[in-house]
């Protein structure tokens, strides 16, 4: 049994199961670990979602914001954007089991026999291991219980731009949302900037994983999102997986127990 993590897939069906092709993936036997973004602007999201949903308890999936933004647009908080393609879940016959299925994955993995935490943007400096899995808790509640609608009419939005304690409500949860699933940039007191999606930091900014963490120095964060860092991060305890697929780069899946990674192309 080998444990694998793979990044963003957003949709892009052929070059996940060519990547699995690759790496001999044994459904039955082996795990593969998501971080986040399984839907949207590539062209096969229901197909993705079936097969995830397949294997059962080998995949371990955790949320990202183009699976919100689909969860939020088949509520109907939201109408979809231009390059979205929700409409292909959506009009799917499965479409019910699929969006389910995904309203019910988490927003972090922690594995204690592996060391690592799994989230799709990224974990905030300001808390350690408890509170990030806490405050992931209070989020799934939000979206698996029966309120989630009024969720996902507020979930869009940068602000509050800063933890409190003392958030509550929506403010708080979007805040959350915004750490687990949309953060790349933030302040070493947890400020987020939501802005800039390049490698570049804004003034007064730094990636959130530069930043000393209150994170227990063991755990390991892997991470998607953000297509521009190609994968690299260069800092110990981080691991990006995001590599462009959807944006004609590749796809890449690393194995756990030594870090090595294997890729395919996005056009094959
Ligand atoms: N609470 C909330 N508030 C608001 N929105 C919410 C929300 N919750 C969910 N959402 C949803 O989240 C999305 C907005 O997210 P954002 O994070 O704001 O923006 P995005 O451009 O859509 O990011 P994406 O997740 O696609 O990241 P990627 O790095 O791949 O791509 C980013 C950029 O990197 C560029 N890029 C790709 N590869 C690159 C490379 N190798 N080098 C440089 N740039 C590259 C791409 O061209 C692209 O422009 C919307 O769909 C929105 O509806």
């Amino acid at each position: 049994m080998t444990t694998y993590a793979v990044g963003d897939i957003q949709g892009c069906y052929d070059a996940l199961r060519r990547l699995l092709d690759k790496i001999d993936f044994d459904e039955d036997k082996d795990k593969l670990w998501v971080a986040g973004d399984l839907v949207n602007r590539g062209p096969a999201s229901a197909e993705t979602l079936r097969y995830l949903k397949g294997l059962g308890e080998n995949c371990t999936a955790v949320l990202g914001n183009h699976d919100l933004h689909l969860l939020a647009i088949a509520a109907g908080a939201r109408k979809p954007k231009r390059g979205d393609t929700a409409a292909e879940v959506l009009d799917a016959p499965d479409s019910h089991e699929l969006l389910e299925w995904l309203r019910f994955r988490p927003f972090v993995h922690h594995s204690e026999k592996h060391h690592c935490l799994m989230v799709h943007a990224g974990v905030p400096p300001i808390w350690d291991e408890d509170k990030i899995l806490r405050r992931a808790a209070e989020l799934e509640a939000a979206i698996q219980g029966p309120d989630s609608h009024d969720f996902f009419m507020h979930m869009y939005g940068n602000q509050p731009d800063h933890w409190s304690k003392d958030l509550t409500g929506n403010d708080r949860l979007r805040m959350i949302a915004n750490y687990f699933t949309r953060m790349r940039f933030c302040s070493a007191d947890g400020t987020l900037e939501l802005d800039s999606k390049g490698n570049i930091p804004p003034r007064g900014f730094a990636p959130w994983f530069l930043h000393k963490h209150k994170r227990s120095k063991d755990l390991t964060v892997l991470f998607g999102h953000w297509a521009a860092l190609e994968g690299r991060v260069f800092k110990k305890g981080y691991e990006a997986l995001d590599t462009g697929c959807v944006w004609g780069g590749q796809l890449t899946v690393m194995r756990i127990k030594d870090r090595k990674r294997f890729s395919v192309d996005a056009d094959g």
